[in-house]
């Protein structure tokens, strides 16, 4: 952003009046434990809704949303100021293109966030879909990979198209416990983490409606089929993870370019040389100098 003034969060007057409160509780809360400035990063494969999250959480629409691949330049950074505290929020391009690992993209996003620090990764799929594959594994890898395992301390999962009937009847909770228990697995194994890992134990799961049809209650706040206003749900979640004991990523050249793999390969050098020495060198001597013993002089070295 530079030095351009940061706008003022006004998108926040455009929720609901009991949603305007809780959302000014929550950054009055964030201000008691002096984190001025939250950074979050959105990310996920394509269509799935994140520049749509953008807008929903800013209350304003400021990133282009379209139901093919969105035309803005991404990724993009949209800042608000209120009352002495700044939110960042990073839309970024869809991770997974023709079914592959869009490496492009994950480059373009590691330069973009240097030396930036992440305060919460909001990974965005959809609550409508029946299942995991291949590519939500690789996702979770390629985000490993780019920042560390410890993102995933800093990660929070939502689900978009929430306001969605389950099939067969089955029960809304149900459905959505399923999905997430789905998605969740499958993201540890993609991010390698393991049972003991502190990572894993805690990555939380909301739903998101970003439709303009979404259903309201009695206090015109946006609400889920099963009753939540997800709007404060959400901003709560985003709220906890950012002031749980885990440490912020701050992206900088090393954790960009990772560990070089012509270095990591170099360490083997002297190892190999000294196994060389001792396994091969070593008995060819020792075979040359018992050979030289062995051998009987020629009779014209031999001097009566
Ligand atoms: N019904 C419904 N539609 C949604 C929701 N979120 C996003 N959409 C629609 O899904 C389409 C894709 O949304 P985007 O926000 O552009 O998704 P994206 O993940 O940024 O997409 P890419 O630009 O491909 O990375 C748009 O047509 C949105 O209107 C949701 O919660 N409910």
């Amino acid at each position: 952003m530079g030095s351009q003034a940061i706008r003022e969060w006004a998108g926040i007057n455009t929720f609901a009046p009991a949603t305007q409160t809780k959302l000014l509780e929550l950054l009055g809360k964030l201000k008691q434990e002096n984190v001025n400035t939250l950074t979050i990063l959105v990310m996920g494969k394509g269509g799935v809704g994140k520049s749509s999250i953008v807008n929903s959480i800013i209350g304003e629409r400021v990133v282009a949303i379209s139901p093919f691949q969105s035309e803005g330049p991404r990724p993009v950074m949209v800042s608000r100021s209120r009352a002495g505290f700044t939110l960042n929020v990073i839309d970024t391009p869809g991770l997974i293109e023709g079914g592959y690992i869009n490496n492009m993209a994950l480059d373009i996003i590691k330069s973009f966030l240097l030396n930036k620090t992440i305060d919460v990764l909001l990974y965005v799929d959809r609550l409508d879909v029946y299942r995991v594959d291949n590519l939500d594994k690789l996702v979770a890898k390629a985000i490993t990979d780019s920042f560390g395992k410890g993102i995933w301390s800093k990660a929070l999962i939502a689900l978009t198209h929430a306001q969605f009937s389950p099939p067969d009847g089955l029960p809304y909770d149900e459905f959505f416990s399923k999905r997430s228990e789905a998605l969740l697995k499958v993201i540890r194994s993609g991010a390698r983490l393991k049972k003991d890992d502190s990572q894993d134990s805690t990555i939380p799961v909301v739903l998101v409606e970003n439709s303009a049809r979404c259903n309201k209650n009695e206090s015109d706040e946006k609400v889920l089929p099963n009753g939540t206003a997800w709007i404060s749900w959400l901003v709560q979640t985003i709220t906890e993870v950012a002031l749980n004991r885990s440490e912020s990523i701050h992206v900088d050249k090393k954790l960009i370019d990772g560990p070089n793999p012509n270095q990591s390969g170099k360490l083997w050098i002297p190892l190999i040389f000294a196994l060389q020495y001792f396994f091969v060198m070593k008995p060819i001597e020792g075979f040359i100098k018992n050979d030289i013993a062995n051998e009987s002089r020629p009779s014209w070295e031999t001097f009566e």
